[in-house]
């Protein structure tokens, strides 16, 4: 059958002609192996599979990462969220998208090891940020993502957690757990993220990372919203934290309103017709970006307002993004072999972290920001690529002593808030679905609205005595939160009903109404590349 046999209606590739075009070498299968050809060397997070581990292959000596895959209920089957995983990172190969090496497949993925992701550098106290380093994390992302929607794949969890780097300097997209193909036109130059061309559910991206459209329920979504993602993390960058920490869904939505300004009919057409911003009645402001960024200069505020843009049809692409003016400007973005090594960075140092600020004093103000432990040459960007400069780095510094609102300060000194914690996976788009959690929470912080928007779709952890991110889950976490949901189900059912669904709480289910919903799930999960 020829490609062209099998294409959408409108000219899309369908997902099997698209897969079928892609195939990737059979020698670039390396296929199965033993759990026992690994020498398990300790654990580098907990996600929403289950743990990461780094272990080193006893035949190759190479390092890698174990990403166990658990069965939550085996009646259920192989996790689809993993199937998606596999076959996903099966099909892609680029620089900067992480590549799956081997993969054992009822328990782990195996991936090359990378030395930190982004969250966990940015959380580690002797680790700071030039601008140099910046833009070239920034352009690696840029050309994965790229990559990834000229390829009809959304990858739906952008966030800097599943941003995977190396002592080399190089950046890899990882987690596909949530990625899906994606039958709309790829993007274009100058052309945004264009128009959806069907739906998915608007359940997808941990929610400091998710874009105003999926916050009101847009589920004919666009590319955009990955390049949204690529906002928040710009952002997390450049202050060292996370920019956007909503403590619920409507919370979420009254920082992107501070930040953004208010919706209008100009600046977000059509939004009023958006499902969940009927009830929204928000305060008309106009935004405080250029206010609160204003110290990273006007290339940066310029970027960062093009990628967080409300609108999602005129945010920018990621074609169109790499030629921003900002990667142009001194000081130039930094060669990936340039950059400075830096201790190992995962989710789990972040305790080891938390006790190494707790002891180190104060540091001076403004004066440790701009350099890591290992200065390189400063670098330049020269028209199309990347060129060497030696030189004063005075440029790749942040001002000293600015004192914006996002001042910035020395990681440990950074109060990166309390956690909202990340969603459970979504398993499947259900068009009308509702990811777990407690509903009907009011949000904090005011709040935009009064009614849908305020469910908050996480739980809220407060745990005073261990700071966390909010980006991650631990598994104490997920035992609370499966009796929490379990507690809830009936106290919430009169309000989104079948809305509130993951593939846990479904395979947990008890009511033949639950089990008629999940039988037809099931059959919708057949074909997954149709969700
Ligand atoms: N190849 C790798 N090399 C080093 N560390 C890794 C690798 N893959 C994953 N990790 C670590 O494990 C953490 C969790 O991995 P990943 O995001 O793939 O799992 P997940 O179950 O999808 O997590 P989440 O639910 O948080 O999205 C990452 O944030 C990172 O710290």
């Amino acid at each position: 059958m020829s490609i062209l046999d099998s294409r959408e209606p409108g000219g899309a590739p369908s997902p099997r002609s698209f897969a079928i075009a892609h195939q990737r070498p059979r020698n670039s299968f390396v296929g199965c192996s033993r759990i026992t050809d690994y020498e398990v060397l300790g654990k580098l997070g907990e996600g929403t599979f289950g743990e990461v581990h780094r272990a080193r292959s006893k035949k190759t000596g190479a390092l890698v990462a174990l990403k166990k895959i658990i069965m939550h209920n085996e009646k259920d089957g192989f996790p689809i969220t993993a199937l998606r995983e596999i076959k996903l990172l099966k099909l892609l190969s680029h620089i900067n998208v992480l590549p799956d090496k081997r993969k054992k497949p009822i328990m782990y993925m195996v991936t090359p090891y990378m030395d930190h992701d982004l969250s966990g550098l940015l959380d580690n106290p002797s680790v700071h940020f030039t601008e140099p380093q910046i833009k070239c994390y920034m352009l690696q992302l840029l050309e994965g993502l790229k990559y990834l929607h000229e390829n009809h794949i959304l990858h739906r969890d952008m966030k800097a957690a599943n941003l995977l780097i190396n002592n080399k300097g190089i950046l890899q997209i990882a987690d596909f757990g949530l990625a899906r193909h994606y039958e709309g036109e790829v993007p274009k130059a100058g052309r945004g993220g264009g128009e959806g061309r069907r739906d998915y559910t608007s359940l997808v991206v941990t929610r400091w990372y998710r874009p105003p459209e999926l916050l009101m329920h847009l589920k004919r979504y666009t590319t955009a919203i990955d390049m949204w993602g690529v906002g928040c993390v710009f952002g997390e960058m450049l202050v060292g934290k996370p920019i956007l920490a909503g403590e619920s869904d409507g919370h979420q939505l009254e920082l992107i309103f501070e930040l953004c300004g208010t919706p209008t009919d100009e600046n977000m057409p059509g939004w009023r017709t958006l499902p969940n911003a009927e009830a929204l009645q928000p305060r008309p402001r106009t935004g405080n970006l250029s206010h609160r960024f204003r110290e990273y200069g006007s290339g940066a505020v310029s970027l960062l307002r093009e990628l967080l843009k409300l609108d999602w049809r005129g945010r920018v692409n990621a074609i169109d993004a790499l030629q921003h003016p900002y990667f142009r400007t001194a000081p130039y973005p930094a060669k990936p072999h340039e950059l400075p090594s830096f201790e190992e960075s995962h989710e789990l140092d972040r305790r080891k972290f938390h006790d190494r600020r707790a002891a180190l004093p104060p540091a001076p103000k403004g004066g440790t920001v701009g350099r890591g432990p290992h200065d390189g040459p400063n670098a330049s960007f020269s028209g199309d690529g990347y060129s060497s400069r030696n030189g004063a780095n005075g440029a790749g510094r942040y001002p000293r002593n600015s004192r914006g609102p996002e001042e910035r300060v020395p990681a440990w000194h950074r109060d990166r808030g309390l956690p909202p914690r990340p969603p459970p996976p979504a398993d499947g788009d259900h068009p009308d679905g509702y990811r777990d959690g407690r509903g009907g929470r009011p949000p904090r912080g005011g709040g935009v609205g009064a009614n849908r928007q305020d469910i908050d779709t996480y739980i809220p952890s407060y745990d005073r005595d261990a700071p966390r991110r909010d980006d991650r889950r631990r598994w104490d976490d997920r035992d609370r939160d499966r009796d929490d949901r379990r507690h809830d189900w009936d106290r919430r059912r009169g309000d989104y009903d079948d809305r509130a669904r993951t593939s846990r709480t479904r395979s947990r289910s008890r009511s033949p109404v639950r089990d008629r919903d999940r039988d037809r799930e099931r059959d919708r999960d057949r074909d997954m590349y149709r969700r």
